[in-house]
């Protein structure tokens, strides 16, 4: 029988290489959970010691969270994940540019005029396809600046370049899902800081960055970016799948705006209502207590293990592997290696397929396994290279043993595939 397939005893030897897709929960994280969903299940609205207790738990998570990003308790708001998150924030944007008309005067662009967006064209699904959406039906324009082929990222000028007067808000991923590619997050902020300050008949340029990829990998402190909101995205740090939004001063009635996407009982202030996930809460806390104890750990754990992955490969393969993530000069996330195989006529995903122990994926998970990535294409990577990707992002408890059975799995499949053709 084939070990994929074999008996529970084939999970153990499973090595799993996904983990820019999701992570498992730490055993912390999975206490915190457990615990709270048997002693805090009450409703945190309740006046009652039930429901205070969930509460009190819910405020010492949003405590954690705010700690790992440098923020305050008060900017950080509960929500489902990552696509709500970036979903509320650019909407937030398009209601900001209408409700600040007043200040637009004729001379600035017509009253008429959009709201105007800038991003980049290595974004995840739940940024890109929102602002598609509002292309496509009208509710904004957008300019999707196309990141350098010499950088892996977008340049800073291109950004600078793409602001016009209707411009109300910056939506930019801290590091790329697939490359892992750090972008010039913080470089962009600075600037456009620095133009917000001489933009007087128009709005105030808004500055979001999705970080999902980067938390708990690298630092990550929004007052070093200059953010004015930050996504957060439990499951991609050992975390539970829910996720948060930072927000700039939230409700001191400065210039940085929040509006709900739908109304309720008045939960999270009214910005988020619906009864509190008060268990998923606390596994997030807990996870983003850990990642502010341990980034360092963390951080230099992957980036040893994927540096040893890469230099097996390499080992092994010679110049029949190259890897995609590795442009230029261009900093990454430590956990990330996209790796292209290009001595056997096959599709990543094949190798993929006939690997009996790597549990990897050619790209984002939630991108079709069946096609080359539009990121590798986006970054001019030739087709016939981009076809032959797998993506392989490392964990925490990732090992240097697991790296070598890895790339011994990854031989054995490219062998049977040559020896097939
Ligand atoms: O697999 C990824 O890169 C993102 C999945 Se949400």
């Amino acid at each position: 029988m084939d070990e994929k397939e074999s008996s529970t005893d084939g999970m153990a030897q499973r090595i799993y290489l996904d983990n820019n897709a999701t992570t498992p929960l730490e055993l912390d994280v999975k206490e915190a959970i457990t615990s709270a969903l048997s002693k805090a299940w009450g409703n945190p609205s309740s006046s009652h010691t039930q429901g205070i207790e969930a509460k009190a738990i819910i405020e010492e998570s949003r405590q954690y969270v705010a700690e790992m990003l440098g923020a305050k308790a008060s900017d950080m708001i509960f929500n489902s994940g990552g696509t709500e998150g970036n979903n509320m924030i650019l909407q937030t944007g398009v209601k900001y540019f209408h409700s600040n008309r007043h200040c637009i005067n004729n001379g600035s662009m017509e009253k008429d005029h959009l709201p105007h967006f800038i991003t980049s064209n290595l974004e995840h699904d739940a940024v890109k396809l929102v602002l598609e959406h509002f292309a496509e039906e009208g509710i904004a324009s957008v300019t999707f600046v196309p990141a350098s082929s010499k950088t892996g990222h977008v340049m800073v000028d291109d950004v600078i370049a793409a602001i016009r007067p209707s411009t109300c808000m910056i939506s930019l991923m801290l590091a790329n899902n697939e490359t892992g590619i750090i972008q010039p997050v913080k470089e962009i902020f600075e600037r456009v800081k620095q133009i917000n300050t001489s933009r007087k008949s128009v709005p105030k340029i808004l500055l979001h960055t999705d970080a999902a990829q980067a938390i708990g990998k690298i630092p990550v402190n929004v007052q070093d970016l200059g953010a004015d909101y930050l996504t957060v995205v439990g499951h991609k740090f050992y975390g539970p799948r829910i996720g948060a939004i930072y927000v700039k001063d939230l409700g001191s009635g400065k210039e940085v705006p929040l509006y709900p996407m739908f109304y309720g009982g008045g939960q999270e202030r009214n910005y988020r209502p619906g009864t509190e996930n008060t268990a998923m809460i606390a596994g997030l806390g807990q996870a983003s207590k850990l990642v502010t104890e341990n980034i360092d750990k963390y951080n230099k754990h992957m980036q040893k293990i994927r540096d040893y992955l890469e230099e097996r490969l390499k080992g092994e393969f010679g110049d029949g592997v190259c890897f995609n993530g590795r442009i230029g000069t261009s900093c990454r996330i430590p956990n990330t290696c996209n790796v292209s195989f290009l001595s056997v006529d096959c599709t990543g995903s094949e190798v993929l397929s006939n690997c009996k122990l790597v549990q990897a994926s050619i790209g984002a998970a939630c991108h079709s396994q069946n096609r080359p990535s539009p990121i590798l294409l986006a970054l001019d990577i030739e087709e016939t290279v981009a076809r032959r990707a797998i993506r392989l992002s490392v964990g925490r408890e990732t090992t240097q043993e697991d790296i070598d059975k890895a790339v011994n799995d990854l031989k054995q499949a490219v062998k049977k595939i040559q020896n097939r053709n």
